[in-house]
Parts: structure tokens; sequence; C-alpha cells
């Protein structure tokens, strides 16, 4: 896409999902594997497109694929009022499938318990307009959500030029807004001259295809740069914070985000370059004592073997794929949450800041 046609377009971003209908309507999404060069829509008119659109990353971000998971029960209720089966049945079958979409993000998980219940309180009668009005509250509670990690974070950016990223925890990784791109998007209200430096976070370049088309598609300025320059930025003095995404927060604050997460924060650590994760406390795994249970997705090896078609990597070659990895808790500067900051990042204090429960 050419800089002219990014300067033209609006500020304003697609909605990364929408319900379209009633209680007989699919879930339409942005596509976000076709960008930035195609801004097409795919649209979920059964549980099987929703979980392939989850699984393949046409929607991604943990946020985001629990609010999709959350409208795949009200697509799969639809299906069975068609074809005049079980809906209820239809409806927790659903959500033990889509459970199956993609292990890491706890979001995930945390969206479809809350769709059990409903699922299991609810009459006949009124099955399939509860589960729709839940899973349109779940995506209306992350705007909110987003908004306030924002808030809460956008002061740990005073005086910050300099800002990097990893992956996309954007608008198009949540409802809207997103978690680490909320935080930089309401310090970029304050100080229009923040600059944000965004890895392209190989195999599936989320930074340089996602985040780098919302912020210059919101005037942010943006500059895309390979995984492993970012040591050398920092070396030169030339990131003043690391601002990341989760996709699963253990007790004790050890995060999982993005692979290639891990290695910026030991890095960030050896430059005195404060690092910040930005996450919803739906984020949070409470079952987790320590980041060491948190599972760890490993996806097809062609995604780096043959990036977009081509084959990079050798025939014969092995290939290793994991999706996430994880950032102990005393590496992580401070936790940006929807209830506030948690910092020191400790067990003690995520508790106090999420609660137990
Ligand atoms: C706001 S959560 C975004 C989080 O999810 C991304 O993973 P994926 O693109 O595989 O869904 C990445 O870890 C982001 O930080």
């Amino acid at each position: 896409m050419n800089s002219e046609l990014v300067k033209t377009k609006a500020s304003t971003l697609p909605p990364t999902l929408q319900w379209v209908g009633g209680i007989d309507g699919f879930l339409r999404l942005i596509d976000q594997t076709k960008l930035p060069v195609e801004e097409v829509y795919f649209d979920c008119n059964s549980v099987e497109q929703t979980h392939d659109a989850i699984y393949r990353l046409v929607v991604r971000g943990a946020p985001a694929i629990g609010i999709a998971a959350a409208y795949g029960v009200s697509v799969a209720i639809g299906t069975a009022m068609k074809e005049q089966a079980d809906a209820r049945k239809a409806a927790l079958a659903a959500i033990d499938y889509l459970a199956t979409s993609r292990p890491t993000a706890v979001n995930l998980f945390w969206a479809l318990d809350q769709m059990r219940v409903v699922v299991n309180e609810a009459t006949d009668q009124e099955l399939a307009d509860r589960v729709l009005q839940k899973a349109k509250a779940i995506h209306e509670q992350d705007r909110q959500t987003c908004a306030a990690i924002g808030q809460h974070g956008a002061p740990l950016l005073n005086g910050c030029r300099n800002v990097l990223t990893h992956c996309n925890a954007g608008a198009l990784a949540a409802s809207e807004k997103g978690t680490a791109l909320a935080v930089i998007y309401a310090a970029h209200e304050l100080q229009p001259e923040l600059h944000v430096y965004a890895d392209e976070t190989r195999p599936l370049l989320q930074g340089a295809r996602l985040t780098a088309w919302e912020l210059a598609r919101s005037g942010v300025d943006v500059t895309v740069l390979c995984d492993n320059m970012a040591a050398s930025l920092m070396q030169a003095g030339k990131v003043d914070a690391v601002v990341v995404g989760a996709d699963r927060i253990a007790a004790n604050g050890d995060a999982a985000n993005k692979i290639g997460t891990y290695p910026l924060a030991i890095v960030a650590r050896h430059h005195g370059v404060p690092f910040y994760v930005a996450a919803p406390v739906s984020t949070f795994d409470r079952t987790l004592a320590d980041g060491a249970g948190i599972p760890i997705e490993q996806r097809d090896a062609r995604e780096v073997s043959h990036p977009y078609g081509t084959q990079t990597a050798a025939d014969g070659a092995n290939i290793y794929n994991p999706a996430f990895d994880v950032t102990p808790a005393e590496l992580i500067t401070a936790i940006i949450t929807d209830q506030g900051i948690i910092q020191p990042v400790n067990a003690a204090n995520v508790a106090k800041t999420i609660g137990l429960s």
C-alpha cells in the first residue's frame, strides 16, 4: 500500500469484529491475514468457520478471540434453530469445540466460561436472546476495559519520545484501542510527537502488517524494524520504554506473550529501559502460581519454512515454531490493567489489583 493511500485513509479503524443481524445473524471479522494489503471481511456463519477464523488468525489477540468465541456460541444456536436441532446442546458443544481453537490466551476460556453459565441458566425460550446479549456485553465490556488500560497507562509514558512494541496488541487484538496500543494511543493524545518502533514480529509479522497499519491509519508516527534490531536500538539509547500485550498472566505476574517478548525484556532490563505489559484482568490466570504452567501454542512449521508461500528454510531442516514465550515477573517494570497499575510485579500486588476469585 503506497504512503499516499495511507495518508488519505480515515483515521478511524474499521471494527475488528461485529455482530450482523439478530439471533439468526452472523459474526463479521476484518480478515487480519489479508492486512495490510487488502481490507476484506470474513463472515462466520457456522461455529466451524468461527473456530477456523480463530485458529488461522483471521481474528487474533487475546481479548478479540474471547469476544469472537462468545459470538461463535450465538452462531451455533442460529444454525441449530435453522436446522430445528437442540439449540442448548449445540451451544454447549460449540463452547467445547471453540475451546480447542488456540491454547494460550486465557481470555478465550474466560469468555467461554461466561457463555456456559448463560447457556445453563437460560430457559429454552430465552436461550438465543440471552446468549447473544451476553456476547454483546462481553464485547462492550472490552471497549471499557481497553479505554481504562489506556488511561491508567498513559502517565507512565510521560516524557517518552520513542516507545517500542512487539506484535500487535492494538484495536485489531481487541474490541477497539487494544491493550499496549491503548496506552500508546492515550499517550499520543497528550504527546503528539510520540513515535513508535514496531517489531515486525516473525513469523506472522503482526507488527509490520497490523500494528504499523493501525498506527499509520491513526496518525501515530511508526517505524517498523526487524525483531533482531531492537537490541542495538536500545543499546543506542533510542528507546524510552517498551509496551507489549499479554495472552496469559500467572498469579505471580509471569506473562506469556508473542514469541520474542522474553528476549526483549532481557535487553530492556540490561539497558535500563522500562518494560511494561498491558492487559485486562481477564488475561490473568489465578489457577497458575507462576508462568511454568502456561500452555504454549506450537504452530504449523510452514509459517516459518514457507512464509507467505515462499520457501525460505532448506528442505530437510526441522522447524521450531512456538507462538509465545513467558517473561518472568522480575523483568516486568509494571503491569498496566483496567483496574490499575501492578508495580512492583509480584503475587501480592497482583492479588491486590485483580482480586482473588
Ligand atoms: C491484546 S492481546 C494481543 C496479543 O496476542 C498476540 O498473539 P496472536 O497474534 O498470536 O493472537 C500477541 O501475543 C499480542 O501481544
